[in-house]
């Protein structure tokens, strides 16, 4: 998951961008990118690191114009290498601008179609390259003058061409904005407007967030398979273009990925935890009636909502037993499991007196590889816990991801080949809870009933889109686990088209 925007507007477009990206930066710490449009020439600046880090105010004086996309990357494919931060360009046709949330899963073929075919080059090992090239070539079968058909024409064959999960927005040189989700919807993406003096300005982004934080209303999400482009009158046009369309967003969204005040195919995240809660709660009372927990502890921040509405469910006292450092970012989004290790002590410390000679119930979202439950579970008991207790707000993590979360390796996960019990002795819990699947289906259903099924790979294994087999599982393990990474971090030495770096600012 990473954070996509696009803002056309009757004014500079870039504190707009700059604030929508730091509402997003929870979608990705590694790198940030804005492109801007104006009188015919687009303006880049992109590098790794954080918003605040990347864009000074010397370059935002720069990103000039009424029309721009930004980023935040968390990669999922390729390297990590600045030149692979987004937005990516390509001259041809018009000069096109794009920003992608998601993961190609037929990036590959779609490359060598690229290359044999098509007879356009692809410089890095992005598969958000890739989409751009696609949809730039599909767009180029349209001729000089584009109307919104032309443009949704070539989304239609973009959705024959690609699989996987992909919400992406761009900007087309002199004709306007264009944003388009898969046809699963598996990568949100919303849109808003916010009247202007002389008309009305029109954004685009991954979560709602980014649009209240603007002044913009919310429209409403992109459907599956839909596109919307928005002309350099800020008119907005829309379409679905995909034959099949059949929403199946990813539940994990409403797990982790999301901030709990955005709204997601018309469901509150905030809400769809507080239901992960009740449920959570539930199955305790369920399987364990006469429990003897004596303190419900969440593992801050985003297991906060569910823990408390599973408290108050149990009827057993809420206490914030961890202060987290706020100049931490999040861990799980972290590129290497070294660093995730050391930043979870970093961030998280006990206050003992919440734990001392008490049994408690820690709560977090979710498990993944395990990183974050064994060090806390060591913690509480430093802090002189007599019992410790577990609770998943998600089902076991046992799957890897291909969508555009960055767990491709299934031996990383911890529940992968284990049973809960097994899980919860090795991360040294007394006993463990997780949510069951259909409950957690439930819940998200409880806010929003029309969200009939859900992009559940992580859990089940089920990959919407009918194109993953073991063989490339396997491919995916080998080249993107932790030691694979490292190994390939030094190869940055890309060519990048023009950015604002900081040489370019003396003159
Ligand atoms: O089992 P793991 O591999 O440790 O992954 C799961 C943990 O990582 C996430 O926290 P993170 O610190 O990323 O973000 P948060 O502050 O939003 O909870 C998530 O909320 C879990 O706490
Ligand atoms: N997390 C994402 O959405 C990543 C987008 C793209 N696959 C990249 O690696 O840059
Ligand atoms: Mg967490």
């Amino acid at each position: 998951m990473c954070g996509i925007v696009g803002l056309l507007a009757k004014q500079a477009v870039n504190q707009g961008i700059y604030d929508a990206l730091t509402v997003l930066q929870h979608r990705g710490q590694d790198a940030a990118g804005m492109m801007t449009w104006s009188e015919g020439r687009f303006l880049l600046r992109k590098s790794n690191g954080l918003v605040r880090d990347v864009f000074h105010t010397r370059h935002m004086a720069r990103l000039k114009g009424n029309l721009g996309i930004g980023h935040v990357r968390y990669p999922t494919a390729g390297s990590s290498s600045e030149a692979e931060s987004q937005p990516f360009y390509v001259n041809s046709p018009y000069g096109i601008a794009l920003a992608h949330n998601g993961n190609l899963t037929n990036s590959e073929q779609l490359k060598q179609e690229l290359f044999s075919t098509d007879l356009r080059h692809i410089n890095t090992s992005s598969d958000s390259e890739v989409l751009l090239n696609v949809f730039a070539h599909e767009l180029g079968k349209q001729g000089l003058h584009l109307e919104a058909e032309d443009i949704f024409d070539a989304v239609r064959r973009v959705h024959r061409r690609c699989q996987g999960g992909y919400a992406a927005v761009a900007i087309i040189n002199g004709f306007g904005m264009v944003a388009f989700r898969d046809p699963h919807g598996i990568r949100p993406v919303v849109f808003g407007t916010r009247q202007a003096e002389n008309g009305q300005d029109v954004m685009i982004a991954s979560e709602s967030v980014a649009l209240d934080v603007g002044g913009f209303e919310l429209e409403r999400d992109l459907s599956p398979g839909e596109a919307v482009f928005v002309d350099m009158q800020g008119n907005v046009h829309t379409q679905v273009c995909a034959d099949r369309p059949q929403l199946r967003s990813c539940i994990f969204e409403h797990v982790y990925l999301a901030r709990p005040d955005s709204i997601l195919d018309g469901a509150y995240v905030y809400g769809t935890r507080m239901q992960m809660g009740r449920k959570l709660g539930d199955r305790v009372l369920n399987e364990w009636p006469d429990h003897d927990i004596d303190v419900v502890i969440p593992i801050p921040d985003t297991s906060r909502t569910s823990a408390l509405e599973m408290a108050q469910h149990l009827g057993v006292t809420y206490r914030e037993g961890f202060m987290k450092n706020r100049y931490i970012g999040r861990t799980f989004i972290m590129p290497g499991q070294t660093q995730r290790k050391k930043s979870v002590r970093q961030k998280l410390n006990a206050i003992d007196i919440e734990f001392k000679d008490k049994n408690v119930l820690l709560v977090d979202d979710s498990i993944v590889r395990g990183t974050t439950c064994k060090q806390i579970i060591q913690m509480a008991r430093d802090a002189g816990a007599r019992k410790v207790y577990f609770a998943s707000a998600a089902p076991p993590v046992r799957y890897p991801n291909v969508y555009g979360i960055d767990m491709p390796a299934a031996s990383e996960l911890i529940a992968h080949g284990r049973t809960e019990e097994e899980v919860g002795e090795l991360i040294g819990a007394d006993r463990i809870f997780y949510q069951d699947i259909e409950d957690l289906k439930d819940a998200c259903r409880e806010v929003n009933p029309e969200l009939e099924a859900f992009d559940c790979s992580v859990f089940d294994g089920n990959y919407v889109t009918g194109d993953i087999d073991d063989a490339y599982l396997a491919v995916l393990e080998a080249s993107r686990n932790d030691l694979a990474k490292d190994q390939s971090a030094g190869d940055h030495a890309l060519v990048d088209m023009h950015n604002q770096d900081d040489d370019d600012l003396d003159d």
